[in-house]
C-alpha cells in the first residue's frame, strides 16, 4: 500500500473471474436454444386438436403416431376442404402419394384411443426420434452446465486443476515472489529497536539447520504494527533482503474474494508454494482486511467468505512448523480489530510496533533518502528534521523527492535549503489536514501535559516506573504518551496503588493548569479514566470510608482496567448522592496532591518539558539525568 517502485502489482493471470464464466453461460444458452428449435422443426403442419378430432370423425386421417406430448400423422388429401377452412388447407404440404403430414398437441382426452379404433385408424405409440430431440434439447445443455459448474468448483479447490483453463483459485502470490527484494536494513532508518528484534529471525533464515539442531524455538508469525507510512512494508522487505530469502507478498484485501472458498484456496496455495521455496518469508499486508474479528457482524456472504479465509489462515499457521523455515510477517495499522485468535501463541505472537520517528530518527531517514540526491554544501538535515515533527518515513521520502524536483525545475545543480524549505512546507501543509502536525503552541501544551503525567508517576511510591515519554502523535487520539512499565504482573491492587494511579491520570491536566493557567481539551481521556477509577473504588471495591464495605455495582471488567461501568445494583437516592460525593472527594483530593507535587518540582517539570520540545522523546536515562540535576522537592521512597 505504498506505491513505491519496488512494489509489484498483481499480474493479470486471473483477470476478472466473471468473464470466462459469462462466456460459458452464453454458449450454453445458445446451444440450448438451438437444440430446442431443432427439435421443434419438422415438415408437419400444426393443426388444432379440435380440428384433428373433426378430421378423425370425418374419416380423413390415414395413420397417427402418439407421443406423450403430441400427435402427428398423415391426412388424406382429398376432400379436406369440407372439414378445414380453406386457409388451413393451403398450408398443408401434401406429398404426391396423397399424404399430408400434420401434428397437433396431445390433450388429456380419454376417448382418443376408442375413437381411433372406431374410425379404424392405424395408430402407433412411438414418436419418431422423439428421444433424440429430448436429448439434444434438455440433457445435453444440462450436462454442459454441470460440467462447467464442477470445473469452476475444482478451480476453487485450488491447485487441483493446475494449468487448467483458468487460474482463479491459484494464488496471486506467485506473481509476488521476489527472490531479491534489493532492500536491506541499511535502507531502513530510525527504527533500530525493530531491526534488532528482527535480527534473530534473519539469523534463523540464513541458517535454519543450526537453530533446528539446537532445538531453538523461532516465532512463526511476527505482526508489525504502525501508522501508515512508518515503514512496515519496507521493514518486511529488508528482512527478506538481509536474509537473502524469497519474499512472498500479498495484501489481505486480495484474499477477500467474491466467490466463497476462493480466498481460502488462495491461502492454501500460498502456503504450499512458500513451503516449496523455504526458507522464505510470507508477508501479508493489511492483515486487518482478512483478519477482522469473526462473528461481529450479521452480514452474510462477504463476511462468511472472509471468515472462511481467516479460518484457513489459522489452520495453515497451525499446520506447519517453523523448522521448515517459513516466517509469516503481517502488517496492520489497526491491530485492535484483529481477531484475537490470530494473536495467540503459535500464530502472530511477536509484535513489533513502529512509531512515527523522533527527531534523530527523522534525520536518519532523511539521510537514507538523500543518498542518491546531490545536496548543496552546508545543508543540515537535522534542521529539516526539526521542522517536520509528526511526519512518517513515507512523508519524509516524499519530501526529499519533492525538493529534488523543485531544484531540477529551477535548473539548479544541487538541492539547497530553499528547496527543502519549500518542499517541507508543501508536504506539511498537505498532511496537516490528514494527520496531526502540531503547531508550536499545541506542542508546548502537549509537552507540559506529558511531563506532568511523567513526574507524577515518578514521585508516587506505588506507580509504575516511567519508561519513555513522547510528544510524537500516536494514532488519531493521542497527541503524546507516557509509557510506564510495570515491574511485575499484578492481580491485586491496594487502595494506595489505585490512588497513585488516579494521581498519574490527573498529572497531565494539572501541569497544564499550573503552567498555562488554562486547560486544553487534550485531557478528556485522562479525566474519563480518573473518574472511572474513582467510581470503581467507591462502588465496587468498597474503598470509601463513609459508604463502608458495600458494593453498589457488579464488576464488569478486570479490576486492573477501570473501563466501562458495571451493572448497577439497587440502592437508594441517598446512597446515590453519597457515591457522587465520594467520587468527587477522591478526585479533588487527588487533584490537590498532584498540584503539590508538581509545584514543588516546577524546575524539573520545566526542564522535562523543554527536553521533550527539543528531542520529542525522553527515555529513562535522560529522565534520571534531569531529575538529578533539577529536582528540588522532597525525596520519595519508591516502593516499586
Ligand atoms: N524507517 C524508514 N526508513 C527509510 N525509509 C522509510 C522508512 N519508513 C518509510 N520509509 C519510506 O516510505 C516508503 C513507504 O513505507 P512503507 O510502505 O514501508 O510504509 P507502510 O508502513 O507499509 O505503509 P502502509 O501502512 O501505507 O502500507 C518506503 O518505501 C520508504 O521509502
Ligand atoms: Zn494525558
Amino acid at each position: 500500500m505504498n506505491g513505491t517502485p519496488q512494489d509489484n502489482k498483481p499480474g493479470d493471470t486471473a483477470g476478472n473471474p466473471l468473464r470466462p464464466m459469462m462466456w460459458y453461460w452464453v454458449l450454453g444458452l445458445t446451444l440450448f436454444a438451438l437444440f430446442q428449435g431443432f427439435a421443434g422443426i419438422s415438415a408437419n403442419t400444426p393443426i388444432a386438436y379440435s380440428e384433428f378430432k373433426q378430421l378423425l370423425y370425418a374419416g380423413k386421417i390415414n395413420e397417427v403416431q402418439i407421443s406423450d406430448t403430441s400427435i402427428s400423422g398423415a391426412l388424406k388429401k382429398d376432400g379436406l376442404a369440407t372439414v378445414l377452412p380453406k386457409e388451413k388447407v393451403d398450408t398443408l404440404k401434401c406429398s404426391a402419394d396423397g399424404g399430408c403430414p400434420f401434428s397437433t398437441v396431445r390433450v388429456n382426452d380419454p376417448d382418443l384411443i376408442s375413437d381411433l379404433e372406431a374410425e379404424h385408424v392405424r395408430y402407433t405409440g412411438e414418436a419418431r426420434s422423439e428421444w433424440m430431440g429430448t436429448l439434444l434439447a434438455w440433457v445435453f445443455p444440462v450436462l454442459l452446465l454441470v460440467w462447467l459448474w464442477s470445473s469452476m468448483l475444482k478451480r476453487g479447490g485450488g491447485g487441483m486443476m493446475a494449468g487448467g483453463l483458468f487460474d482463479i483459485g491459484k494464488s496471486k502470490a506467485r506473481v509476488y515472489v521476489q527472490s531479491k527484494t534489493g532492500v536491506t536494513f541499511n535502507d531502513v532508518a530510525g527504527i533500530d529497536e525493530a531491526k534488532e528484534e528482527l535480527m534473530e529471525i534473519v539469523e534463523f533464515l540464513k541458517n535454519p539447520q543450526r537453530y533446528r539442531r539446537l532445538g531453538g524455538k523461532i516465532p512463526k508469525g511476527v505482526l508489525i504494527v504502525g501508522a501508515p507510512g512508518t515503514g512496515k512494508t519496507l521493514l518486511a522487505k529488508a528482512l527478506a533482503g538481509e536474509a537473502g530469502v524469497p519474499f512472498f507478498s500479498i495484501s489481505g484485501s486480495e484474499f477477500v474474494e467474491m466467490f466463497v472458498g476462493v480466498g481460502a484456496a488462495r491461502v492454501r496455495d500460498l502456503f504450499t508454494q512458500a513451503e516449496k521455496s523455504a526458507p522464505c518469508i510470507i508477508f501479508i499486508d493489511e492483515l486487518d482486511a482478512l483478519g477482522r474479528a469473526r462473528g461481529v457482524s450479521g452480514m452474510a456472504a462477504g463476511y462468511n467468505e472472509q471468515e472462511q479465509t481467516l479460518n484457513q489462515l489459522l489452520v495453515e499457521m497451525d499446520g506447519f512448523d517453523t523448522n521448515k523455515g517459513v516466517i509469516i510477517l503481517g502488517a496492520t495499522n489497526r491491530p485492535e480489530i484483529l481477531d484475537p485468535a490470530l494473536l495467540r501463541p503459535g500464530r502472530f505472537d511477536r509484535h513489533i510496533a513502529l512509531d512515527r520517528p523522533d527527531l534523530k530518527g527523522r534525520e536518519k531517514i532523511l539521510e537514507v533518502h538523500t543518498r542518491q540526491v546531490t545536496l548543496a554544501p552546508g545543508i543540515k538535515l537535522g534542521d529539516i528534521a526539526a521542522r517536520t515533527a509528526g511526519l512518517a518515513g513515507a512523508d519524509l521520502a516524499n519530501l526529499v523527492n519533492e525538493a529534488a524536483l523543485l531544484a531540477a525545475r529551477r535548473g539548479k545543480q544541487a538541492v539547497d535549503d530553499k528547496d527543502f524549505d519549500e518542499a517541507a512546507d508543501r508536504v506539511v501543509a498537505g498532511l496537516e489536514k490528514k494527520t496531526r502536525v502540531m503547531n508550536p503552541m499545541e506542542k508546548q501544551t502537549v509537552a507540559f501535559h506529558e511531563a506532568g503525567h511523567a513526574l507524577t508517576a515518578e514521585y508516587r511510591a506505588n506507580a509504575d516506573r516511567v519508561a519513555k515519554i513522547s510528544i510524537i502523535p500516536r494514532g488519531v487520539a493521542a497527541l503524546g504518551y507516557t509509557q510506564q512499565l510495570p515491574t511485575e504482573d499484578r492481580y491485586l491492587l491496594k487502595k494506595t496503588e489505585l490512588l497513585d494511579r488516579l494521581d498519574v491520570f490527573l498529572g497531565g491536566r494539572v501541569a497544564e493548569e499550573i503552567v498555562f493557567g488554562d486547560m486544553s481539551t487534550g485531557a478528556q481521556n485522562d479525566l474519563q479514566m480518573a473518574t472511572d477509577m474513582a467510581r470503581h473504588m467507591v462502588t465496587q471495591y468498597g474503598m470509601s470510608e463513609r459508604l463502608g464495605l458495600a458494593t453498589f455495582e457488579q464488576a464488569s471488567t478486570s479490576p486492573l482496567y477501570p473501563a466501562g461501568m458495571g451493572e448497577r445494583l439497587p440502592y437508594s437516592e441517598r446512597t446515590a448522592q453519597g457515591i457522587d460525593q465520594e467520587i468527587e472527594q477522591l478526585l479533588s483530593e487527588a487533584h490537590e496532591r498532584v498540584r503539590q507535587t508538581l509545584v514543588d518540582r516546577r524546575p524539573l517539570l520545566d526542564a522535562l518539558a523543554q527536553e521533550l520540545l527539543e528531542h520529542e522523546t525522553v527515555d529513562r536515562a535522560a529522565l534520571d539525568r534531569l531529575a538529578a540535576q533539577f529536582d528540588a522537592g522532597p525525596p520519595v521512597r519508591r516502593v516499586r
